[in-house]
């Protein structure tokens, strides 16, 4: 009997449902995949924003990661709030100890409306620590400035922070392109260590519904590495994943509100010429 592949997320709850623990289980169930879960912070936030943080302590953590080690055959696993670097190093050292494989760093930094999820003097923590241990990193455009201290302005200073972070020790790494908002399509640029490049291009969808898009792109690309799909193509999936999810919104919140993790499996993309995700080498 073949079994469900079981995945990990590391993350912050969001009480609001749209980002964090919550958006990358519903895109593991959307995905066909288990998802098991660490909380490393609980947040107060909604649509609007982030109105506290109480993080987790590192012995919590550390008792959450031996219970999914010592049960669950993890294909896959990914990162996003992780706090501070007690946290970080946290993380890692399970990372080492389980020879876990397959692993997605969504260098989460910054909430939509400003909060800091990840402190300032932790930074160099995601560096050092968590980096060398990453198949895939997917900052976003000032999480890529952040990491490397390259301003994103052009598609060549683009390509110089991507290869900066590989040099921090990441196999690969995609640069995501929502907040190049001057743009009428949202892209994506993925560098690996052997030189390979795609750029993933979508039209940009004019919404307010963008809540967790970060959250659910990484955590799609790992459902579908826990499935055994090659990189590139479960970065394909999850661009048309969070393409679906932003085409069809919800309409929840006063703010920002989440996508629609559903939206994908309704096959939505795929009958819309306007939604289709074209690939570059
Ligand atoms: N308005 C949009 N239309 C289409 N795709 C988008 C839009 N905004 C973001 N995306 C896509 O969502 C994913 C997350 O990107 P981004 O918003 O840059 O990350 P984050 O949520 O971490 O800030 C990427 O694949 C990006 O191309
Ligand atoms: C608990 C928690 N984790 C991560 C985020 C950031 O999510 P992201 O997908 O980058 O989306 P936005 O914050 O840009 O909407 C979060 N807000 N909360």
């Amino acid at each position: 009997m073949t079994k469900t592949p079981q995945t990990l997320t590391i993350a912050g709850s969001d009480s609001g449902g749209g980002a964090g623990i919550q958006a990358d289980l519903k895109t593991f169930q959307e995905l066909d995949v288990y998802g098991t879960s660490v909380i490393t912070a609980v947040t107060a936030q909604n649509t609007m924003g982030v109105s506290a943080i109480y993080p987790m302590s590192a012995q919590a953590v550390h008792m959450q990661l031996e219970a999914v080690a010592s049960d669950f055959e993890l294909t896959a696993l990914k990162t996003g709030m992780l706090f501070n670097s007690e946290i970080i190093k946290e993380v890692a050292t399970a990372i080492h100890k389980f020879d876990w494989k397959n692993v997605v760093v969504d260098p989460v930094m910054i909430a939509k409306g400003g909060a800091d999820l990840l402190q300032q003097e932790a930074v160099d923590a995601v560096k050092t620590h968590l980096l060398p241990l990453a198949l895939l990193v997917t900052p976003n455009i000032p999480e890529a400035e952040a990491l490397t201290g390259i301003p994103i302005t052009n598609v060549s200073s683009r390509q110089h922070a991507a290869e900066k972070i590989l040099s921090l020790g990441a196999k690969s790494v995609v640069i995501k392109g929502g907040h190049a908002m001057d743009r009428d399509y949202a892209e994506d640029y993925f560098l690996q260590a052997n030189g390979e490049s795609f750029v993933y291009r979508s039209a940009r969808i004019s919404t307010k519904q963008t809540h967790g898009t970060g959250c659910t792109f990484a955590a799609a690309v790992t459902a579908e590495l826990a499935k055994g799909q090659q990189l590139k193509d479960a970065i394909f999936t999850a661009k048309q994943f969070i393409q679906a999810a932003l085409s069809e919104p919800l309409n929840i919140g006063q703010g920002h509100g989440p996508t629609n993790h559903a939206a994908y499996k309704a096959r939505i993309v795929e009958k819309r010429e306007a939604h289709k995700i074209e690939v570059f080498y």
